[in-house]
């Protein structure tokens, strides 16, 4: 369907989240009241399994080497490798110290002690997300290093994904997925202890319970059912957009995806082959929109989608006018696949229209910085007479007689001249 701009605009994707929020809710607070008896019931009612463990144990991964097949090992060490010096070469972990005469400043970076992460496990399994999330963790330095993900039919963790954690070397990994997860990560139950932060994807579920817990823990950002965002002109193979419009939807009925063409026989087009691949479900969250490529990008940037795909004449120049999306892919032979598997970029990224205040996932994600400061007594008599103007102006007495104290000057004497 050929819809206006105000209509792709206007849908509606942070309610979808917000539909769920009661019984995300109700989740979490079984899970904070009752523990493991929670995650036991909850994971028996919602999933309809009964769990072989809530801890996946030793011999799990063992066997799960047993059952993964050496080509698909090759492709996650590929990826591994991939993303590992993406995320390394472009951390901004860089410890900065300023010796000035008067001074020393400084900016240290530090990891987050514990992180916690979501491996998603409903419709597919994404042992790719365990490497996504846990590398950069790995690279940033956290000292324990978790992941919770459904468990299967079984009421077990799917063993590609435990293989992918095991390359990660993750320190824990618990069988248990959706809100009742998170709940699990953010307050901690008789076999999870909780977390410092939590992140990586989700559906609905997930994502609505991870913005109800960070009141509690950090978050790395809402990272929910995935988007793709494509601008083509008759340069774009119409062939190779429907099929990366129908990766993205076939994540979650929730996925959503918009295509913004420059003619309308382009748009048609598009649709076409859309329809031949696409089931209904897919098929009626897919929109298109015909726009020249200066009215794209604007609109592209008001809707900030996940993945933002540029297939028109000289798109490597414009990717400056791109203020608000996860991730781009430039030109006819970027699928949003290579960045969702093997590139090295990170395919935890913001949705909801989230990236316009929300990063990808990347090494920062698990690091915090501390300043520092050694102030030398010529220093202090440097900037002394502004920080006692500034503490006047705010009346906080104490401020400026910290000063002033050091200055030699009397703390109990009158205004000093300042
Ligand atoms: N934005 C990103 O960076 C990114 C990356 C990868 C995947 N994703 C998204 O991750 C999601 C994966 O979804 P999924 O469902 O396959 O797996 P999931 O692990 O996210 O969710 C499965 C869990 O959802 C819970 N759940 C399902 N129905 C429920 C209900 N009616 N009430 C309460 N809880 C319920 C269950 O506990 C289940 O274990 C997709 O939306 C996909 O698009 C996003
Ligand atoms: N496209 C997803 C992010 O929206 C990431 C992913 C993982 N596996 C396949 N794709
Ligand atoms: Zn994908």
């Amino acid at each position: 369907m050929i819809v206006s701009k105000d209509f792709i605009l206007n849908l509606e994707r942070k309610k979808s989240l917000e539909d769920v929020f009661q019984v995300v809710r109700e989740i979490i607070d079984r899970v904070k009241r009752d523990g493991d008896k929670a995650l036991l019931e909850i994971t028996n009612e919602i999933d309809g399994v009964d769990l072989k463990y809530i801890r996946v144990p030793e011999e799990e991964f063992d066997k799960a080497y047993d059952v993964v097949e050496d080509p698909v090992i090759d492709a996650l060490e590929l990826a591994k490798e991939n993303i590992s010096n993406f995320h390394s070469i472009t951390s901004v972990d860089r410890d900065i110290r300023l010796d000035f005469d008067h001074m020393i400043l400084g900016k240290k970076y530090t990891p987050i002690n514990s992180a916690g992460i979501y491996i998603p496990g409903g419709r597919a399994s994404y042992p790719s997300t365990a490497l996504m999330a846990g590398i950069p963790a790995k690279i940033a330095g956290v000292k324990r290093l978790v992941a919770c993900t459904p468990p299967n039919k079984e009421g077990r963790v799917n063993a590609l994904t435990l293989v992918a954690c095991d390359i990660v070397e993750f320190d824990e990994v618990y069988a248990v997925g959706g809100a009742q997860a998170i709940s699990a990560l953010a307050y901690g139950t008789e076999t999870i202890e909780r977390v410092d932060k939590i992140a990586g994807p989700g559906n609905k579920y997930v994502t609505a319970a991870k913005l109800l817990v960070q009141n509690d823990v950090a978050i790395d950002m809402p990272a929910g059912p995935s988007e793709i965002l494509v601008i083509a002109d008759e340069t774009a193979n119409t062939e190779f957009i429907a099929y990366d419009v129908c990766a993205q939807l076939e994540h979650d009925p929730s996925s959503i995806a918009v295509v913004l063409c420059t003619t309308e026989k382009l748009a048609k087009e598009i649709e076409t082959r859309v329809g031949d691949l696409a089931n209904e479900q897919m098929s009626s969250n897919f929109y298109t929109c015909v726009a020249d490529i200066d009215t794209a990008i604007a609109i592209s940037n008001s809707f900030a989608p996940e993945h933002l795909t540029m297939v028109f004449e000289g798109a490597e120049d414009r990717i400056d006018e791109i203020e608000n999306a996860g991730s781009v892919f430039i030109g006819n032979h970027s699928p949003v696949a290579s960045g969702d598997y093997a590139s090295g970029t990170n395919h935890i990224l913001p949705t909801s229209g989230y990236a316009k205040i929300y990063s990808g996932l990347s090494v920062e994600t698990f690091l915090k910085h501390i300043t520092y400061q050694m102030i030398k007594p010529e220093g202090l008599k440097m900037i002394g007479h502004a920080i006692m103007k500034l503490a006047e102006a705010e009346g906080l007495p104490f401020h400026k007689k910290s000063v002033k104290v050091r200055l030699k000057e009397d703390p109990k004497g009158g205004d000093s001249g300042v």
